[in-house]
């Protein structure tokens, strides 16, 4: 897998690891946040309970009052014992104890005959389904307004149980209202069958709840519940909730939650970039290494563009173009001293000339292009006359400062096409690819000439010398053409200027034949030059 695939496999790693941390950060968040307000709300709720109990035995004191009031014992006592009338009763209770603080007063004689409070029928026959008060005790039961608290106490004189006295507080709407302020933030409710009944708030009365998920939803608002206990209330009495608006924290995770997204979304496309910019910033200088790499394996040293960019790769690219320039230097130098070694091998030292290793290099390509073009190979064979002499008067030295006379002469008169060998210690060859060989001829006299009128020197004296010349050819007809056999006829030639007294030029007799062929041939194509001209289109 490449770079480039794996920056971006851990860029996306990145942004699930970025998502995930956000998103367990909210749900933490949300979990501490939630749990705290439910912790709030129950709290809440307790000392609503706390309240309703604190009421209830308020409404036992109020009873504790009552019972305990001498003058109305013996009131109770001449209706109950002696048959007297009620009427004054009920003004001497109105008298003592309507500033009570309490919805309903009743006093039932132990008959269960109605004393005081006759309007109350609801509370009365509260009062008389239940088994007869014995001792100070609260009790609910249920209104059309609202479920009603009562407390009830026996009404005792002189040791014996003559009435019942009952106090009770309709819990209802307003009771609810004075419990909670209608803030909007808080609401306590009755209900029963996942309806709401009475609540402090009126507007939510009919709501259903979801006691599964103790809420109270309407379109603007949500509630979570706490239920508050109330010990004494039966099965018949609806069930009182505590409520607390849940909607300015819904708000604020939501909020939160957005915030978590947002951040979510930009940390991944900040990573996303930074992974982006990895890539391009690592992509550039490794393609760019990578091409230098393949054209290197394919044997070039491209020039490389050196960066301005302080980075690792960079400055490493930088140190590339650095071994690629060093390497081109090498480079030109091993060229240099190859092609040095190369002239060496091939030239003789002396005299600068070809050796006889090129030349056994250089025949091959010569035959095939006389056999080829229909040419001649002309070899003129150049021994110096008496060389040893030469040596034996000058010296060795001298003999060379000759034998490089020699040479410049060649140079200096032989043609482009001429290709110069010195072959032994005092022998040169000329070979030559010509349409007609006759021209080597005249150059063979003409540096024997040259040779014999322009003596060396050395050390300011003055070397006389000639040059005896043997010249052969080859003209492509002789089967497969040879150096030897070229050689062996120059040789003869040479061997007979020798003979025949030095300082002479002697042809091969496969000069003359191929000079003769070469005749015969111009003399053709001058011939079929003549006859296309005359020839009409
Ligand atoms: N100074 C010098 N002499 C060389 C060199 N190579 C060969 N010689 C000498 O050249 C001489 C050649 O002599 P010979 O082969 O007898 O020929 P010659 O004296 O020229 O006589 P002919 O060829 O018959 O005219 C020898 O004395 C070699 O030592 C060289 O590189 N430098």
């Amino acid at each position: 897998m490449n770079y480039t695939s794996r920056i971006f496999i851990y860029v996306g790693m990145l942004i699930a690891l970025l998502t995930g941390m956000m998103l367990l950060s909210f749900k933490t968040a949300t979990d501490i946040v939630v749990s705290g307000s439910r912790e709030h709300l129950r709290h809440a709720a307790m000392r609503k309970q706390e309240s309703v109990r604190h009421q209830g035995d308020e409404l036992l004191n109020y009873t504790d009052i009552i019972v305990n009031d001498l003058r109305l014992q013996e009131h109770i006592y001449i209706i109950v014992q002696l048959g007297a009338s009620s009427e004054a009763l009920a003004s001497y209770y109105d008298r003592q104890f309507s500033s009570l603080p309490t919805d309903a007063h009743v006093i039932l004689s132990r008959s269960g005959e109605v004393l005081y409070g006759a309007k109350y029928s609801r509370l009365i026959n509260a009062l008389r389904q239940r088994k007869k008060a014995t001792s100070r005790e609260k009790f609910f039961f249920m209104s059309p307004d609202g479920p009603v608290m009562v407390a009830v106490q026996p009404l005792v004189y002189q040791g014996e149980t003559l009435a019942t006295s009952a106090v009770a507080r309709l819990l209802g709407d307003s009771w609810l209202q004075q419990q909670e302020s209608n803030s909007g933030e808080y609401l306590i409710f009755f209900e029963s069958d996942g309806r709401v009944l009475w609540s402090s708030n009126p507007d939510y009365r009919g709501f259903q709840i979801n006691r599964a998920s103790k809420m109270v939803v309407d379109t603007e608002r949500s509630f979570y519940l706490h239920e508050v206990d109330l010990p004494e209330a039966g099965t018949e009495i609806p069930r009182l909730w505590f409520a607390a608006s849940e909607t300015r924290l819904i708000h604020m995770l939501n909020r939160y939650r957005y915030w978590a997204y947002a951040f979510s979304f930009l940390g991944g496309l900040t990573v996303l970039l930074l992974g982006w910019l990895m890539v391009r910033n690592f992509r550039r200088p490794l393609a760019q290494l990578m091409e230098t790499t393949e054209a290197m394996i394919h044997g070039r040293l491209p020039v490389l563009d050196r960066n301005e960019s302080r980075t690792e790769l960079d400055l490493l690219l930088n140190r590339f173009a650095d071994v690629l320039d060093a390497l081109r230097r090498e480079k030109a130098k091993v060229k240099r001293a190859h092609k040095k070694l190369q002239e060496t091998a091939i030239t003789d030292s002396l005299t600068g000339m070809y050796n006889r290793r090129y030349l056994q290099e250089v025949t091959p390509g010569l035959f095939a292009q006389v056999e080829r073009d229909g040419r001649y190979l002309t070899a003129i064979l150049l021994d110096l006359d008496y060389f040893k002499a030469v040596n034996d008067e000058h010296g060795h030295l001298g003999g060379d400062a000759v034998l490089v006379h020699f040479a410049r002469l060649l140079k200096h008169n032989s043609r482009a096409n001429d290709q110069l060998f010195r072959i032994g210690g005092e022998e040169f060859l000329i070979l030559n690819v010509s349409e007609n060989p006759d021209g080597n001829v005249a150059l063979a006299e003409k540096v024997r000439e040259l040779v014999s009128e322009s003596p060396a020197t050395y050390q300011g004296v003055r070397i006389p010398m000639t040059v005896s010349a043997g010249i052969s050819c080859y003209s492509g007809r002789l089967g497969e053409g040879s150096l030897s056999r070229l050689m062996r006829s120059a040789d003869k030639a040479l061997y007979e200027a020798k003979a025949s007294g030095r300082n002479r030029v002697v042809v091969h007799s496969s000069c003359k034949e191929a000079s003769t062929m070469a005749r015969k041939k111009n003399q053709k194509q001058s011939l079929s030059l003549v006859t296309n001209t005359k020839k009409p289109f």
